[in-house]
């Protein structure tokens, strides 16, 4: 896959079928103050995000930061306790389900089905809010041949992950990387328009997660993407947000988010924090081609983890960077 362009250069370019919405488009995905609670405790406290549209956005943080809550926030799965969000200004709970289901993707962490389905099967499940019938009507159902553009939503989704010639394999035969890139293909067939991803890198060989991030970076579509590799987080995205005890506590481009004293006061690591060579194909992150894209983008080096972490809950929570509440930008 081709990786030579920055990120931070691109502009939404926006299929025709996305051209209907274009007039409200710009406001895009928001999460105003959003909060949540679960088994007793605040587990998303007042998070503010807005990810430009079209960027690819990386949310950080500790194990139990409140990541994957906030995705499901995002996505309307869970309902926020307070704040709220939007979609192009208008709350989550005021769009249909299709309508919803039609723009916003979702790639959780772990799928599964009993049901035996095949790769082709599952891909064509990110079809099903674009069918007339909803969501299983007449000629709805799994095993109906597609119209030609479901089909070929389906075949191009299948080819852009690798895995064509794999269409007709027994989704349960398949190892748990290849069932996360079935997972990436099915929210492409869906062709939405924001693009939620809960460490799809989990899983998946080196190889695969630097084509994944690829291939996310460059759609033309907004991406919220948990990850907690910061070296792949620092090379892939626009913005990263990090979260930690719910709370964003740096926002911003990566050179700025990805800093020594962050990752200590998160992570409880000590770090050396470098730069990618301007231009050089000695970067660190790999070949020449690279280069636009990781050209002065920060790189970490893990030195061994500090010997108390301020991430535990009886710490005080922390502000690394200059102090941010919200992640809007
Ligand atoms: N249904 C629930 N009941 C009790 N606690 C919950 C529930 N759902 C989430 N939590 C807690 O909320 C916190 C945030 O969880 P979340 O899955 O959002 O974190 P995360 O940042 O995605 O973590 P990880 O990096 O480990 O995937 C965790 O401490 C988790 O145990």
């Amino acid at each position: 896959m081709n990786a030579s362009r920055d990120t931070r250069e691109r502009r939404p370019a926006r299929s025709a079928e996305h051209t209907e919405h274009t007039e409200h488009t710009e406001q895009g995905l928001r999460a105003d103050r959003v909060s949540r609670a679960a088994g007793g405790r605040i587990v998303v406290d007042g998070v503010s995000i807005a990810p430009p549209p079209g960027a690819t956005v990386g949310l950080l943080g500790p194990n139990g930061s409140g990541k994957s809550t906030l995705l499901r926030l995002l996505s309307g799965v869970l309902a926020p306790a307070s704040g709220v969000v939007t979609l192009d200004g208008r709350p989550l709970p005021a769009y249909g389900r299709r309508p919803l289901a039609r723009r916003i993707a979702v790639v959780e962490q772990q799928a599964d089905t009993q049901v035996e389905l095949t790769v082709r099967d599952v891909v064509r499940l990110g079809r099903v809010p674009h069918r007339r019938a909803w969501p299983l009507g007449a000629g709805g159902g799994l095993g109906a041949s597609g119209t030609s553009s479901e089909d070929e939503a389906v075949r191009t989704a299948l080819a852009r992950t690798g895995l064509a010639d794999r269409a007709d394999q027994s989704w349960h035969t398949l190892s748990g990387g290849e069932r996360q890139r079935v997972q990436i293909a099915r929210a492409l067939a869906q062709e939405p328009r924001e693009l939620l991803l809960d460490e799809p890198t989990n899983h998946l060989d080196i190889q695969h997660q630097l084509d994944l991030l690829t291939l996310v970076a460059e759609l033309p579509v907004t991406c919220v993407i948990a990850l907690h590799d910061l070296n792949l987080a620092a090379m892939y995205c626009d913005q990263l947000v990090v979260l930690n005890q719910g709370r964003v506590v740096a926002a911003g481009p990566p050179e700025d988010v990805i800093t020594e004293r962050l990752i200590a006061e998160v992570y409880g690591v000590r770090a050396a924090v470098t730069r990618h060579a301007p231009d050089g194909p000695d970067t660190p992150g790999g070949p020449g081609d690279d280069a636009p894209r990781t050209a002065n983008r920060p790189y970490v080096r893990f030195l061994g983890t500090l010997p108390s972490s301020p991430s535990s809950p009886s710490s005080p929570s922390t502000s690394p960077t200059p102090p941010a509440s919200s992640a809007t930008t």
